[in-house]
């Protein structure tokens, strides 16, 4: 579980982020959405400890990050799993050294083990046959699913998303989605995306924090979205004149 109690980001005189607390549980497929500019990367990287926020807490199960020493930010920071917009794989790489690179780095095991544990990782994400091939030479929705196998092949205990869909048509984007929300489950993870896409938010939000010009306007799930009464909440997810017209139907 993550817990985020008060946080607030500034950049000189532009106040980003205004005191965003949440709870964001394990075990759960987490997001946070709203409209471009409105401060859920600044967020994402403060959770994650890429930006010092200015005020407020992150705890990692209870231990917080920014208070902790050395050894205490190491042990969290290995337990963090990150798939990044696009994939970002080596493109000199075959997509087994792509998966093995966080071990490669991060562990001394032996490579016989390594090898054990991509090619699990490659066959939970449907990949095994596509080992030894380099990322060019496949899809865009591959290469998120080598993304995933690639962030968690070190266990992790919390995942973080940004953008998952960037590129993707809609159908390999909701299968991508499934994945993150099986693989999030499966392993009792707790999962933070990052997101403007309303299909995914449907799909697999089951806790959903909405971000408007760095407040936290609205939380709930994807069951409660529809049927919020919160003004700039409306306009974010009917945002098309179908999905207003369906709404009188709701
Ligand atoms: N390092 C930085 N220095 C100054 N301003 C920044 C920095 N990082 C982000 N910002 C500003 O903070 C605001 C929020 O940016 P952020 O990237 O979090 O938006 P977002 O909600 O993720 O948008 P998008 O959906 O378009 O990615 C923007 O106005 C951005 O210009």
């Amino acid at each position: 579980m993550i817990e985020i109690e008060n946080i607030t980001k500034s950049f000189g005189d532009k106040d980003v982020l205004k005191g965003i607390s949440g709870v964001f549980e394990q075990g759960k497929t987490n997001m946070i959405i709203g409209a471009s500019g409105t401060g859920k990367s600044v967020l994402l990287k403060c959770i994650v400890g890429l930006l010092r926020p200015d005020e407020g807490t992150v705890n990692f199960n209870g231990r917080e990050f920014a208070r902790g020493n050395k050894d205490l930010q190491r042990e969290i920071r290995r337990e963090i799993g990150m798939l990044f917009q696009g994939g970002a794989l080596f493109d000199s790489k075959t997509v087994e050294e792509n998966v093995m690179f966080p071990l490669d780095m991060l562990t001394n095991e032996s490579r016989s083990d390594k090898l054990e544990r991509v090619h699990f990782c490659l066959e939970r994400v449907g990949l095994e046959h596509a080992a030894k091939r380099m990322p060019s030479e496949i899809s865009g929705g591959m290469q998120k699913r080598v993304g995933i196998a690639r962030s968690i092949v070190m266990k992790p205990k919390y995942l973080f998303v940004d953008e998952p869909n960037s590129g993707l048509d809609p159908l390999t984007a909701i299968t991508i989605d499934n994945l993150i929300h099986e693989i999030t489950t499966e392993y009792n993870i707790t999962t933070i995306i990052v997101s403007h896409d309303m299909n995914s938010v449907m799909e697999i939000g089951e806790y959903i924090m909405f971000l408007h010009k760095g407040y936290k306007v609205w939380e709930g799930s994807n069951q409660q979205i529809t049927k919020a009464d919160v003004e700039e909440l409306n306009n974010f997810v009917f945002s098309n004149k179908l999905l207003r017209d369906l709404r009188q139907h709701l």
